[in-house]
């Protein structure tokens, strides 16, 4: 099968990867750490080529677009959870694979990597630590999932990466000995040490009362995020099963539950109102229209700036690893790929464009992976 035919079932990210892969594994790869390249400026400089336009779907109409972020997911038997037998999607999947290894298979490969270095795990929450439920509400992690991030977490800096509200994403993990930053990057709670002048946060204390870091680069956009939110739950509230979720420095609108007949208008309601808020805009997420400030900051510059208040950017010796399934998440993916830094591992069980180098079908592979990072752990301190 051509994977790059139109016919071609791989769902084309709309960021795109602008590096090419290396081809060759990044066990043979080589290595050399980069700095942040951070700007004093979180502003984006490139305005908006149209307000409410969404930033990172080429598409010409709201249903194409919200249609192109929803792709169909591979169907299970009707008696059972297990997948059907193997069809074209599995072919496909397996041809896909062969430019995404999964993790788990390449595990030797990474770890030979990983000798002699610190590997920091960052981890997205929703598809990736709990599986996609219609409710937001209900997105819960299982108690084994918590066993192995808080095992985990007891060998390798861990920190959890999402686009919910800092505080919504702790209290669905729970685990005070991780590092959390909330809204897409926008809201990061870390260690207290000396830091770049670049990053410029606040002292306040976690919920044990430990001082830490906040940081916060769209604390100027706490009001207007707060005034977009009323008004797309007045906008949306006549729209059955439309969710609007605040996630204090983002607004995520759910049309997960909504009939299909009713996405445009729910896309359109989104885009009207954005007019009025040029300094929003708009990107997409798994059945997810997600508002957030136009602020150079991301997944990838939150990763870079935990590596940086961890004591770990700069460094030879440090591996980081980012494990997540989202579009957001390819911006993390992108700044560990582009500077050689460190593997993104994507997690989908269908073929999708990404920056990652590996893959995990599910949140129980992740698991899996997660625990094998915790024997290999053991093993090598044992034999040290
Ligand atoms: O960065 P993440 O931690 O992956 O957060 C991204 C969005 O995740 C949540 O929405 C997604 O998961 C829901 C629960 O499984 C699902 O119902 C929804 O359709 C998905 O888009 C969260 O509710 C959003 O606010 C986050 O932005």
């Amino acid at each position: 099968m051509d994977l790059k035919s139109n016919t071609s079932p791989v769902v084309t990210d709309p960021a795109p990867v602008t590096q090419s892969r290396l081809g060759i594994h990044s066990a043979l790869m080589p290595y050399s750490p980069a700095g942040p390249t951070f700007s004093p400026t979180l502003f984006l400089s490139i305005p908006r080529k149209k307000p409410g336009i969404l930033d990172d779907v080429r598409s010409n109409t709201w249903l194409d677009a919200m249609k192109s972020s929803s792709p169909t997911h591979r169907k299970k038997s009707k008696d059972s959870s297990a997948e059907q037998a193997p069809n074209e999607n599995d072919l496909a999947y397996r041809i896909w694979m062969l430019k995404y290894p999964s993790a788990l298979s390449s595990f030797e490969q990474i770890t030979n990597y990983a000798k002699g270095k610190r590997i920091a795990l960052f981890l997205d929450y929703d598809g990736t630590l709990s599986p996609i439920v219609d409710d937001p509400d209900q997105a819960f992690m299982s108690s084994a999932m918590r066993a192995a991030v808080r095992n985990v977490a007891k060998y390798l800096p861990t920190a959890i990466i999402s686009g919910r509200s800092r505080d919504k994403v702790y209290d669905f993990v729970g685990l005070a000995e991780l590092y959390y930053a909330g809204s897409h990057g926008m809201d990061i709670m870390s260690h207290v040490r000396s830091i770049s002048d670049d990053y410029s946060c606040i002292r306040s204390t976690d919920k044990q009362g430990k001082e830490v870091n906040l940081f916060q680069p769209a604390s100027e956009f706490l009001p207007m995020i707060d005034e977009v939110f009323r008004s797309l739950v007045e906008l949306t509230k006549d729209i059955t099963g439309g969710k609007v979720e605040n996630n204090k420095f983002c607004v995520s609108v759910h049309y997960r539950n909504v009939d299909e007949k009713s996405w445009s208008t729910i896309g359109e309601s989104v885009d009207e109102l954005l007019k009025h808020y040029p300094r929003l805009r708009l990107t997409h997420g798994r059945k997810v229209l997600e508002v957030r400030p136009v602020l150079n900051w991301d997944k990838g510059k939150a990763v870079e700036f935990l590596l940086e208040s961890l004591g770990l950017n700069k460094c030879d010796d440090v591996l980081p690893i980012y494990i997540g399934d989202d579009r957001t998440d390819e911006d993390a993916f992108k700044v560990l790929r582009e500077g050689n830094k460190g593997y993104g591992i994507l997690v989908s069980s269908i073929p999708k464009e990404s920056s990652a180098f590996y893959s995990l079908r599910d949140p129980s592979e992740v698991m899996e992976f997660l625990k094998c990072l915790v024997s290999w752990k053991k093993s090598s301190a044992c034999s040290n």
